[in-house]
């Protein structure tokens, strides 16, 4: 890009749109390239826009399509997308960089063609039955829905909350893809987008199946044993990521090696990453795409999943099913979920009356109510959470993952990192009080009892960005921090040999994706306007609970988080509905 050209006045920016200085920056340089190249400052503008936009999410910038579309639409770096440019105008308005459309475009066109290239494949109703060993089809009918529709498929969506049964479900799907002969012959790859999602799906598939292999008939084992010995994959090892190269090894010309690949938390896959898992399927591989298209989007640009779920639901196509039946949370909490999901403070408010106090609203609008509700929070920590002495040798893990499930019990989740209200703060408050309780000689940093998490991926020591450790003194005194084994049990780190990490007792909700607590404190921003607060934020909170849910705010941040649901701009449902 040559922006040094132009050299008239710094181009306009928006500045409506929050972004972080660097990409304020990117944005400019786009901007002063669009005037060096001969657009209007109106285009200028726009790309400008566009950028900040993709970095929020959107794939596109939504126009109103008639007057403002208008102005831009004879220009030389705009066109329909009928050929390359820089920009893009389609007919409804929307404003695309090249990359993102042509990106949509790429990805509605190969999931349309997997659905169209579908062979559905009948499963007779013993072998169904089989799977689901005293199972009741009032509460697991559409896992067994689901289990029957996949055969013959070459993509298939699978949608839930937390504890609907999503893994439980996969492992069935893939015992019947394997009996078929489809994934026996092909061979089977399962993946999450992060490494912590990536161990727990393998940790959870193996444990629920050593549970199932022992009821069912004996013919069954070859297809346990195919399943066995599955590595956890990241979503960028499944698709060969080279760092020195910063571009994936697998593609059409190197395909993943699998007949099915399964992308589980598939919520959090941008655009970018579902295209690239599309391109480097083999030729006659079936995609199933597993998560809860009701928590927060991906990072990155696009809300793929949530788009591919609107789209077949409101087809009522049959690869797509949906659980609803939560086998994990309080009964109680379901509707509270429920009410937050669709949005409606009507029904919250009648869910949270109905709680049986496990679901309640504490007013807090400022730093002193904030204050007084994080001390009772400590100091309920310090009591309940209190570490224990380890015992010595091979107990010590055992005692180690107790503490750890301990440990889990109670979570406080912030919307905001930064800032008074922020997770950063907060962590700091808790520790303060934890290390006065606890009575922690000033200047040591670690102690025991102090919790943290893992903030990124170390494959060395298999620690993954999100896994939760806790510092507990051994019966030779020493100071380590222990966290879950994938293989069961707990593993030990000396304090100095962790990867980079932060305090844990509080976490942005970002953060807590993909995990599950006892009791969860959620706190909301006290300006009812931040632009934080949406639908798909409380959702994500609300659903990591399975006991009791606090919501930390006032009454007025709780309101607009409900009226918010934040649609990412973008056309894939458009060009996937048909
Ligand atoms: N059909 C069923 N009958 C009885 N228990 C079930 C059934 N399906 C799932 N469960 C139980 O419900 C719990 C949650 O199941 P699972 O882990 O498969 O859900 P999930 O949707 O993958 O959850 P998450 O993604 O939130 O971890 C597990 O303890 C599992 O054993």
């Amino acid at each position: 890009m040559n922006h040094l050209r132009y050299d008239g006045a710094p181009p306009r920016l928006p500045a409506d749109l929050a972004a972080r200085p660097e990409e304020r920056a990117l944005a400019r340089v786009l901007a002063r390239w669009v005037l060096a190249h001969g657009g209007s400052a109106r285009l200028s503008e726009l790309a400008a826009r566009a950028v900040l936009a993709e970095q929020a999410g959107h794939t596109a910038l939504q126009l109103d399509p008639g007057e403002e579309a208008g102005r831009i639409a004879g220009e030389a770096l705009v066109s329909d997308g009928s050929r390359q440019s820089p920009f893009v105008l389609d007919d409804a308005g929307r404003f695309y960089l090249w990359r993102n459309f042509a990106h949509e475009g790429e990805v509605a066109a190969r999931i349309t063609q997997l659905r169209d290239a579908a062979t559905p494949l009948p499963m007779a109703a013993a072998e169904l039955a089989a799977l689901f060993p005293g199972g009741d089809p009032a509460r697991d009918g559409a896992q067994r829905a689901a289990v029957a529709a996949v055969g013959g498929r070459r993509l298939f969506l699978l949608t839930g909350g937390p504890g609907t049964g999503k893994t439980t479900t996969v492992l069935r799907m893939l015992l019947r893809l394997l009996r078929d002969g489809i994934a026996a012959r092909d061979g089977l790859a399962i993946a999450a987008p992060t490494g912590k999602a990536a161990q727990r799906l393998v940790q959870s598939v193996r444990l629920e199946a050593a549970r199932l292999r022992a009821s069912l008939p004996t013919d069954w084992a070859p297809y346990f044993d195919a399943l066995a010995g599955g590595e956890a994959l990241t979503v960028h090892r499944l698709l060969g990521w080279s760092p020195r190269r910063n571009a994936f090894q697998r593609g059409p010309d190197s395909p993943i090696d699998a007949g099915v690949v399964v992308v589980d938390e598939a919520s959090m896959l941008d655009l970018s990453q579902l295209r690239a898992v599309l391109r480097a399927l083999r030729p006659g591989a079936t995609l199933v795409l597993v998560g809860d298209a009701d928590q927060l989007d991906s990072v990155g640009a696009g809300a793929v999943l949530g788009d591919l779920v609107a789209v077949l639901e409101a087809e009522g196509a049959a690869d797509l099913v949906r659980l609803r039946h939560s086998f994990r949370a309080d009964t109680r909490l379901l509707p509270v979920n429920e009410a937050v999901r669709a949005g409606d403070p009507a029904a919250l408010q009648a869910a949270l009356a109905q709680a049986d106090g496990q679901a309640r609203l504490r007013p807090v609008e400022d730093t002193a109510a904030l204050a007084r509700v994080l001390r009772r929070w400590a100091d309920t920590l310090a009591d309940q959470a209190a570490p224990p002495a380890l015992p010595a040798g091979d107990d010590a893990s055992a005692a180690a993952l107790s503490a750890l499930r301990a440990l889990a019990d109670r979570q406080l989740l912030c919307a905001l990192r930064e800032g008074a209200f922020g997770a950063v703060a907060l962590n700091d408050a808790i520790e303060r009080r934890l290390r006065q309780r606890w009575e922690v000689p000033a200047g040591q940093d670690w102690f025991s009892g102090r919790a943290v998490m893992v903030t990124r991926n170390d494959y060395g020591s298999d620690l993954f960005n999100g896994d939760v450790g806790l510092c507990l003194r051994g019966a030779d005194g020493e100071l380590r921090v222990w966290f879950e084994a994938a293989e069961g049990g707990a593993r030990a780190f000396t304090p100095g040999a962790l990867p980079a990490h932060a305090p844990a007792w509080a976490l942005t909700i970002h953060k807590s994706q993909g995990s599950e607590y006892g009791e969860v404190a959620v706190l909301l921003p006290p300006d009812p306007e931040h632009c934080i607060l949406s639908r798909q934020l409380l959702y994500t909170a609300l659903s990591r609970a399975r006991r009791a849910v606090e919501i930390w705010g006032p009454q007025a941040s709780l309101e607009n988080a409900l009226a918010r649901a934040l649609p990412r701009a973008g056309g894939l449902r458009d060009r996937l509905s048909r």
